[in-house]
């Protein structure tokens, strides 16, 4: 089976005087897992329901392979759609069984009663529930409860599989193994998927291609290693693992990389387009870039001199590998900066910054944006408390 070509062409919803999707282009081939990220109230699960045409736009087009399912004059109906959709809460029917619950799906295909048995019996083979076929969802885990939802969704091995935040319900350690067996599943099968996330590790670890959504608008869409060096835009670095950023003011420009004077300090930071020489910019700073100048733990790539800057241990956090440090430089702050061996609070350090996870934007005049991951919201902050992936997490 072959998946599907996803496309949106201009997709625009409005809630009232919400505007939930903001003319929305996206495209991806066939077979492609797209991840969308994007903070909460950004546009995932509209855009989500109305390609799965639970939702209708009011402007745009969407196309699933060659079919248009959506435009102003025409609303295919999610039945006809040829995909499945897995939700947060599960959405089983409580009344009916494991094996009930999976053949729901297959009940407008033409299959014998013993096919459509077989079906369903190697769909929740697949998923490793074999052995519970009769329990009611009431009688299974969480984890459980959802790998159903999983065979319900590829036992009509459809060109498209949705899901929208389907490990947001389960603890950590089942959220991992889950998160492989969809990836997995889904590619074995061939199908199309999207899915919605506002985790950045979970969008890094399972996409082919992210796409990041701000207040209805798709800002980037790229594979994940050209979002994480070559972020579009400050809430686009943000939003997928910053340690801090730093504000400096541009030397010079050479190829792709801004000179950049950071206090005392001189780094070198990507940029995308030409910054003007004695220009504002903050310099946003990856965790996988920084480390202790005469530190254990190295740092991705080379380091010139004009990568240090210095500072003052504020914090220590144990990880279990290492240590995580936040450090205070000049009026910025960097977390996440690790090594295998501990500093102690207060201790003056020099820290090694990789330009090739560095990234200046003009200074626009708006405050930095946090993202804080235990409240998974974007907010306006000086102060960075920003939660991050570590650098053998996301940035390897
Ligand atoms: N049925 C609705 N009625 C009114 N406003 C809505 C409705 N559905 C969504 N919205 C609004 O549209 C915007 C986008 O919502 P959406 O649920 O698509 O975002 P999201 O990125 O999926 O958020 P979350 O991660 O919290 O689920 C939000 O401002 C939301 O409040």
């Amino acid at each position: 089976m072959t998946g599907h070509q996803v496309r949106f062409v201009g997709a625009g919803k409005k809630y009232g005087a919400v505007r939930a999707l903001d003319g929305v282009d996206l495209e991806v081939p066939a077979g492609t897992f797209l991840v969308l990220l994007g903070p909460s109230g950004s546009g995932k699960t509209t855009l989500v329901r109305a390609l799965a045409g639970i939702e209708r736009l009011d402007e745009g087009e969407i196309h699933i392979g060659d079919r248009v399912v959506s435009e102003p004059r025409r609303h295919v109906p999610p039945e006809q759609r040829d995909l499945a959709m897995v939700f947060q809460d599960y959405a089983l029917w409580p009344h009916l069984t494991a094996a009930g619950n999976v053949g729901y799906a297959l009940r407008r295909r033409k299959l014998t009663s013993d096919q459509a048995k077989v079906r369903c019996r190697e769909a929740l083979e697949r998923v490793g529930l074999a052995g519970l076929a009769e329990r009611y969802p009431h009688e299974l885990s969480g984890g459980q409860q959802q790998r159903v939802a999983l065979a319900r969704a590829i036992v009509a091995e459809p060109g498209l599989l949705l899901f929208d935040e389907p490990l947001s319900n389960l603890d950590t350690d089942l959220r991992e193994r889950l998160r492989v067996e969809i990836s997995t599943l889904t590619r074995q099968s061939g199908a199309s998927a999207v899915y919605i996330t506002h985790d950045q590790a979970e969008a890094f670890a399972l996409a082919d291609v992210i796409g990041v959504l701000d207040q209805g608008r798709l800002v980037q869409l790229a594979d994940p290693e050209t979002l994480y060096h070559r972020p579009a835009t400050p809430f686009v670095a943000c939003f997928t693992g910053l340690s801090g950023e730093l504000e400096g003011t541009v030397l010079e420009h050479e190829g792709d990389f801004a000179l950049t004077q950071v206090g005392p300090w001189r780094l070198r930071a990507r940029s995308a387009t030409p910054l003007a020489r004695g220009s504002a910019v903050r310099v946003m700073i990856r965790p996988a870039a920084t480390g202790f100048a005469d530190g254990d733990a190295g740092v991705g790539g080379a380091v010139d001199d004009h990568g240090v800057v210095e500072g003052t241990v504020v914090d220590v956090a144990y990880r279990g590998r290492g240590y995580d440090h936040v450090v205070a430089c000049a009026d910025g702050m960097l977390t996440s900066v690790f090594s295998v061996q501990p500093r102690t609070r207060g201790a003056q350090v020099k820290l090694a910054l990789d330009a090739h996870g560095c990234n200046a934007f003009p200074l626009t005049g708006e405050a930095p944006i946090s993202y804080d991951r235990e409240v998974t919201a974007v907010t306006a902050s000086s102060q960075t408390s920003v939660a991050v992936e570590h650098k053998q997490g996301v940035a390897e």
